[in-house]
């Protein structure tokens, strides 16, 4: 694992030296917006237009960040109008590369590069920073409109409507407000949360982030007993960005990152709103085909020197993520 330094690959682990043993996600570069009729959005330039076949997304199947843009993809019926390019799931000196020796590693779709670093060096010879996925391309102008997936979700649940007839809204008007204070939580304490237990480097810097997950675990069980979904009985974003992390609980975050006060499957109604958005249903498959399994323990376990060196894979729980969810009276 590296990162890009004026365009040049430097192998360098996360330093948390100068954070005293903390984890800290730097912010990520491109911030465009693809809009309905190409217009600017919140932040980055204009002249990205919702076209169909435009736009490629890179992924990792392992990545909770990047699944969230798949699931978009999936929910918003995106799949024939942007086509997608998986990286391998061993994340190791080179950064995340397009090898294709696993199930399910496209290898670049578009440009037959070797690794992901060469997509970001071509939207930006002198780009500096991390290489993280996922990431939104436009064939067009040839080069990377975001690579931040709290905005490609937002680009996702509006901008191709007009094309796709797809106007079902994970994000709407009147549940803003709401839903921006409960992602608020949920990322700094559970989706990050995670990798700041994870990645910690001193005691402190460990026992802030487990305790913080764990107390916001506790919140949103009890959440949940009362709502179906975060918001009430209307799924939304908060609910889609909080299960990618979800789905990873036990077979990774629980041994791997030290999460473990408790398993997911602990949780009665955690739990039970975990399976029911695995089993969703969509116009074009359900949600449980974006979740890859085999990608998800092989790239946190084989990737993480310093977590893992030896590279053991674990056993791992036998989940029954079919089993009925129950969650059909909760709130009514
Ligand atoms: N803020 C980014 C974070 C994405 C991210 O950190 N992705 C991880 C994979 S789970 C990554 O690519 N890490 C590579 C690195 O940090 O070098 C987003 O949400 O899109």
């Amino acid at each position: 694992m590296g990162e890009l330094v004026n365009g040049v690959w430097k192998d360098n682990w996360y330093d948390t030296e100068k954070t005293g043993g903390k984890f800290v996600r730097t912010t990520t570069k491109f911030r465009n917006w693809i809009t309905a009729d190409g217009s600017a959005g919140p932040s980055g330039d204009d002249g990205f237009k919702a076209e169909a076949g435009r736009y490629h997304l890179y992924v990792s199947y392992a990545c909770p960040w990047a699944h969230r843009a798949l699931i978009f993809r999936k929910l918003k019926g995106l799949e024939d109008m942007i086509d997608v390019s998986v990286v391998h799931p061993d994340m190791l000196g080179d950064g995340w590369t397009f090898s294709t020796d696993f199930d399910g590693a496209t290898g670049d779709q578009q440009f037959g590069l070797p690794f992901m670093r060469d997509v970001y060096i071509r939207a930006d010879p002198q780009v500096s920073g991390r290489v993280t996925v996922p990431v939104l391309w436009d064939k067009q102008r040839d080069t990377i409109v975001s690579n931040e997936s709290a905005e490609i979700i937002r680009m996702l649940n509006s901008a191709f409507n007009d094309l796709t007839g797809n106007t079902d809204d994970y994000w709407p008007e009147e549940l803003r407000d709401d839903i921006e204070e409960v992602n608020a939580r949920i990322y700094d304490t559970v989706n990050n949360g995670v990798y700041k237990s994870g990645f910690a480097t001193s005691q402190e810097a460990y026992d802030e982030a487990v305790h913080a997950l764990f107390d916001s675990l506790d919140w949103l069980e009890d959440r949940l007993s009362r709502n179906r979904y975060l918001i009430g009985d209307r799924v939304t974003e908060a609910d889609w960005r909080l299960v990618t992390t979800l789905f990873r609980f036990d077979p990774v975050y629980h041994t791997h990152f030290k999460c473990n006060r408790n398993f997911l499957r602990d949780y009665p109604n955690l739990w039970g709103f975990t399976r029911e958005l695995y089993q969703w249903e969509t116009p074009n498959g359900r949600v449980a085909d974006t979740v890859h399994f085999d990608h998800i323990v092989r790239h946190y376990h084989y990737s993480h020197d310093t977590v893992n060196p030896h590279r053991i894979l674990p056993i791992n729980p036998i989940l029954d993520w079919e089993a009925p969810h129950g969650r059909e009276n909760v709130g009514a």
